[in-house]
């Protein structure tokens, strides 16, 4: 549904990924895991169409483009939440992206929003500003927008980062549902106990991809050590 084939990205003279060929199916979980710097979120980047002419090719559900089926989420650091919107608008973008420009939200938009917002428990914290969220509730404002889009490829970097135990596993059970809807979610993470527990496929990066299947296929002390182990000048038996 989709993936990438013969997938190499450089930033300058930087490689941030050489090589990679994975594909991400409908109905899967898929966790991609990795090191600092190892190039996971250049791959969702890639993924979200979001990276001009990466060279290799990148594979979409046939007859879609990857605006009309992806939701993107990107890391919560790299979004301004100082700016002057409300909770409803973030999840409302989720909907407006689809509008097109000459209609505005109309009573199923709202519908479709406020479900989101219930689903990811915000439902009560609509009216407030984004710039007063604590770090898991403005997770949970991320997921609603995405939740509210309907795509049918969900693209989700680092969701757990800042979030307490709790909220952990309701996250991941949403995202669980999602896959068992029949859509593709595909979420970049450290957390290699969740991923194991929740996901049905995993993808180790480390600059190229060190192993992708089961969790039982993938989760070997010969992969984990291939993925994570890093000198102290930072080099990686992915380099080697
Ligand atoms: N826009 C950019 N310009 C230059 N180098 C970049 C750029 N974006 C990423 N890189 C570099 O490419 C490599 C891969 O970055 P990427 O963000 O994909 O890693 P990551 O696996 O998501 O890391 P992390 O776990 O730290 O978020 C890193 O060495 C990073 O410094």
């Amino acid at each position: 549904m989709l993936g990438v084939d013969n997938l190499t990205v450089r930033y300058g003279t930087h490689t941030a990924l050489e090589g990679a060929t994975v594909r991400f199916e409908a109905g899967q979980f898929s966790a991609v895991i990795g090191p600092n710097g190892a190039g996971k979120s250049t791959l969702l980047k890639v993924l979200a169409g979001l990276l001009p002419d990466p060279q290799g090719s990148v594979h979409f559900d046939p007859g879609h483009t990857p605006r009309q089926c992806v939701s993107y989420v990107p890391q919560q650091q790299t979004l301004d939440w100082a700016f002057p919107v409300t909770v409803w608008d973030v999840a409302m973008m989720g909907r407006t992206g689809r509008l097109g420009w000459l209609r505005w939200p109309g009573g199923k938009d709202r519908q479709k929003v406020a479900a989101a917002l219930e689903e990811t428990g915000v439902y009560d914290l609509r009216h407030r500003h984004i710039g007063a969220l604590s770090g898991g509730q403005r997770q949970r404002v991320l997921l609603a927008r995405m939740l509210a889009r309907e795509g049918h490829l969900l693209l989700l970097d680092e969701p757990l980062t800042g979030v307490d135990p709790a909220t952990q596993e309701g996250l991941m059970a949403l995202l669980r549902r999602q896959a068992d809807r029949g859509r593709a979610v595909v979420m970049v993470t450290h957390d290699l106990d969740q991923a194991r527990r929740w996901c049905d496929h995993l993808v180790l990066v480390n600059r190229r991809i060190v192993a992708d299947g089961t969790p039982d296929e993938v989760y070997t002390p010969h992969n984990i050590e291939a993925t994570f182990s890093v000198s102290h000048l930072g080099h990686t038996h992915a380099e080697a």
